[in-house]
């Protein structure tokens, strides 16, 4: 992606240590590296700092802005992704059919993540309640509170930054009291960052209220797991919720296109021309076919479950974690799957507004 004049220096992103920017013109990191006044310290001629990540909270944003360097994200840029791990998880643990009538989705923190979300149960006729105090504060409608979500939900969707302070923190913003005040039966599920729930409260919440069913893809402390927690909830795993192929290219691309702002390159070719072909890229179905099955096909959130499972009980597991996160398998988003031989009916339309591609017959 970067030309022959680049001089490129790859370093793991948890022992990136200062004597490394010395000398150093851009630093790119994902969300496991600290950007903080430690590591900075002896970036001597910095001239852009960028996460290929939606969040954050890895970057001490005043110490890059007392030294003038610009920082540059990559907003949205798993968007889908995480609204379709997010499906997947729904489509898993809930009948297509109590879905559809009976229950209501609660969405915490509703931005690119949530707002994506939200679009697609809307479309998909499944009720939705949103909570987003900043957005609230800012004049806009239809929001309920926390605790009116989450005594009303079924699911509870947490989308929120990892945020320590300020008007409206989210550092264990679900936390013993909350859990007490969720709907009998609910679902909750974390793919946001691992704090937003505090963990401990989480652990005794399911030994006081066995109703409860939790879906973890983020965790406090990662990559060391809470490993009681890992055994008591229905899905776990290892913060891959954002990892479509789609999702890390589009981050990548969106920081290149930045590189070449500040460099006053050409900008990069467009973004889908990097997208190669899915390996599953069309299926003929019948109308017996599940909008489940064909969830599965492209994402089944088990084999995420599986393989975390499988890496605890060891001394080393917070490597395991790292690694299972390093070798993640290529997978692809709804829209890469085109299928075929459908007639137009309810089942298209389901499928349509999953995001899939279809070809009506
Ligand atoms: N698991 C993963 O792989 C994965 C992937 C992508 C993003 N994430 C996490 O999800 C977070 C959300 O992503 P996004 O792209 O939607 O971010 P975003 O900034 O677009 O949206 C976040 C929303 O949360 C709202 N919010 C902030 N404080 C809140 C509070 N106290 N209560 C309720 N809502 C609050 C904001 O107003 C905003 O609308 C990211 O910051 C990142 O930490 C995780
Ligand atoms: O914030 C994000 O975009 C996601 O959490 C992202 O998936 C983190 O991935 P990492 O940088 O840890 O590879």
């Amino acid at each position: 992606m970067f030309g022959a004049d680049v001089d490129l220096v790859k370093v793991a992103g948890r022992t990136l240590s200062a004597e490394y920017l010395k000398g150093a013109d851009v630093l790119l990191v994902r969300s496991v590296t600290q950007v903080n006044d430690a590591l900075l310290a002896q970036a001597n001629q910095l001239k852009m700092v960028g996460t290929a990540t939606i969040g954050t909270d890895h970057i001490d944003q005043a110490s890059l802005d007392k030294r003038g360097i610009p920082f540059f994200s990559a907003p949205g840029c798993n968007a889908n992704a995480v609204a379709e791990y997010v499906l997947s998880v729904v489509f898993s643990l809930r009948e297509e059919e109590a879905l559809y009538n009976h229950l209501t989705v609660g969405i915490v923190g509703v931005g690119n993540v949530g707002g994506r979300l939200q679009q697609r149960l809307t479309a998909l006729g499944i009720k939705v309640l949103l909570n987003d105090p900043p957005r609230q504060a800012k004049g806009e409608q239809g929001f309920v509170s926390l605790q009116e979500l989450l005594s009303r939900a079924d699911i509870i969707c947490c989308h929120t930054p990892l945020i320590t302070d300020g008007d409206f923190p989210t550092y264990h913003l679900i936390a013993q009291e909350q859990l007490a005040a969720c709907k009998a039966g609910a679902l909750i599920i974390n793919a946001g960052r691992g704090s937003v729930i505090d963990n401990q409260a989480l652990l005794i919440a399911l030994d006081e209220r066995p109703d409860l069913q939790v879906v973890l893809d983020v965790w406090e402390h990662e990559p060391r797991l809470d490993e009681s927690l890992v055994n008591r909830v229905s899905i776990a795993t290892p913060h891959i919720a954002g990892y479509s192929l789609e999702g890390k290219l589009r981050g990548t691309h969106m920081l290149r296109s930045r590189f070449a702002d500040i460099f006053g390159e050409a900008p990069p070719a467009a973004f889908p021309s990097y997208l190669p072909k899915a390996a599953i890229h069309h299926v003929h179905v019948s109308d017996e076919v599940t909008a489940k099955a064909l969830i599965r096909l492209v994402y089944d959130p088990y084999c995420d479950d599986r393989a975390l499972r499988a890496s605890i009980g060891y001394q080393d597991q917070a490597t395991r974690f790292d690694r299972l996160r390093k070798h993640y398998p290529v997978r692809r988003e709804f829209e890469s799957l085109v299928i075929k031989g459908l007639a137009e009916s309810q089942l298209s339309n389901t499928l349509k507004n999953l995001g899939f591609t279809l070809e009506l017959a």
